[in-house]
């Protein structure tokens, strides 16, 4: 399964381009990317660009795709879905748990469903660390051309799996942290200890 990392944002709440931001020398993205590439279940990862940093995203060694579109998360999935079924996260995203991705892509591979994604009790859904087929690229499609670019709702109007998360172990929740703001960073602090044991104290 091809794992598609979105680094296409503009990084406007944390003040500029947070993917390549250094933690303990290291980017962002570059723990995302560890991290995905220890999930069994994928086998390839894609960056999924903009025009302006794709260039720079090469560096990572990884397939870089072109985001023409760059409307959003939905943009993003509609790009990853040209090469095939996909694995979606977003490229800040340092704490995924492997073992978690790959529940999900088996999840999806059994259900044979457009999509499988994460769901909490309260209905809220992620989106962006999730299974999608290259069938809902089509039903993407059309929602794109009618310019309604919400994922969350696409998602509710397909005929999508869900995981529901509560059910599974509580560690595999911090899979979902995100970077959106520099106080963001501070929350990393205390975790950390697969990829850099000292230097993030
Ligand atoms: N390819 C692509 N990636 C996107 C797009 N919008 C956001 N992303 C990426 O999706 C991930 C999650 O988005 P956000 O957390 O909102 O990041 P962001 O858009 O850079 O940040 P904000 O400007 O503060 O919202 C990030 O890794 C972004 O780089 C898009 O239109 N296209
Ligand atoms: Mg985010």
């Amino acid at each position: 399964m091809i794992g598609a990392v979105l680094a296409g944002g503009r990084g406007r709440r944390f003040g500029g381009d947070k993917l390549l931001f250094r933690i303990s020398g290291k980017p962002l993205l570059l723990y995302t990317i560890e991290r995905l590439e220890q999930a069994e279940k994928i086998d390839e990862i894609v960056l999924v660009a903009s025009k302006e940093n794709a260039e720079k995203l090469r560096d990572f060694g990884h397939d870089v795709v072109v985001d023409e579109l760059m409307i959003g998360p939905m943009g993003g999935i509609f790009t990853a879905l040209s090469l095939g079924d996909a694995f979606v996260v977003a490229g800040d995203m340092p704490l995924l748990v492997p073992e978690f991705i790959d529940f999900i892509v088996e999840r999806f591979e059994e259900a044979k469903k457009p999509a499988c994604v994460p769901r909490w009790s309260n209905g809220y859904l992620e989106p962006l660390h999730a299974a999608y087929s290259s069938s809902f690229r089509d039903f993407l499609e059309e929602r794109i051309k009618s310019r309604n670019y919400a994922i969350n709702q696409a998602i509710r109007e397909s005929d999508a799996c869900y995981i529901e998360i509560e059910k599974l172990p509580e560690g595999w929740r911090e899979s979902f942290f995100n970077v959106n703001t520099r106080e963001d960073l501070r929350r990393l602090t205390p975790l950390r200890t697969r990829d850099n044991p000292d230097t993030l104290r």
